[in-house]
């Protein structure tokens, strides 16, 4: 798995995606979120797969621990490099994950990689408060899912940038911390709150960003990717 930034491919099909796709001659690191899947099924993974591209498949699982460990099997057979699920199933949903992966993962296939989302990145530490009923400052209620998340034994969370430094510090430079929430300097937040620049996740401590309608969106997505890129990637 590389470090380059992961692109969200949120189109609704695969004529879109694959015009998207079209614009790089290189393999990249492309996830594959619920529309996308939704509308196509798996078939639209092995044909990204064939391109050559590493894949987050980001279908943010969260049921019982069995429903969740079933899935999981399911989805280890299709290849890709990294899956989550949501931490406030508990661990054991989590636990179950992780079995049902590493039982589905075909034998000599490395198993994918697997993170838990903790609060997502569009929502506020009020709306967590008065809606969740989570009375704890978002920081601290990121640290406690990113702690029950390797107690589960994962690889990792999803979380905002604003947190990756601390849970480097709390769970070890080790356990990834997968940033979404990525904009430009200057861009648009669109339904994101706790957003964060590629150079600014690079100081924060993320391992690696998750970038969706600031390439996708752009009038040149090649141009907007190169951007990216050398900001997250500066030295
Ligand atoms: O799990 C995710 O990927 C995810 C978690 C989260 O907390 N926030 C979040 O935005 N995402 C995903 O990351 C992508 C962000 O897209 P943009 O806001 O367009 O960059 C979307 O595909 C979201 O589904």
């Amino acid at each position: 798995m590389n470090t380059k930034p992961i692109v969200a491919l949120d189109f609704p099909g695969e004529k879109e995606v694959f015009q998207f796709l079209n614009h790089f001659n290189e393999s990249i690191f492309v996830k594959i979120g619920m529309e996308l899947y939704l509308q196509e099924g798996p078939s639209i993974v092995q044909k990204v797969k064939e391109q050559g591209h590493d894949i987050f498949l980001d279908l943010k699982l969260h049921d019982i621990p069995n429903t969740v460990k079933s899935a999981m099997k399911g989805l280890a057979r299709l290849g890709v490099d990294l899956v989550n699920v949501h931490a406030a199933g508990g661990i054991e949903m989590m636990r179950g994950a992780l079995e049902g992966l590493e039982a589905g993962t075909p034998a000599g296939k490395k198993r994918a990689k697997i993170i838990a989302v903790t609060q997502l990145t569009s929502t506020t530490e009020e709306q967590m408060n008065q809606q969740q009923k989570i009375s704890l400052t978002l920081l601290d209620s990121v640290l406690h899912y990113a702690s029950i998340t390797k107690e589960a034994g994962l690889d990792g969370v999803v979380c905002s940038v604003h947190e990756a430094g601390q849970i480097a510090e709390s769970c070890g430079q080790e356990f990834l911390r997968v940033t979404p929430g990525i904009r430009l300097p200057g861009g648009e937040a669109h339904d994101q709150k706790r957003i964060a620049t590629p150079d600014g996740a690079r100081k924060g401590g993320s391992s690696f960003i998750v970038v969706g309608r600031a390439i996708t969106g752009a009038d040149d997505p090649l141009a907007a990717y190169k951007k990216v890129c050398e900001l997250w990637e500066e030295k």
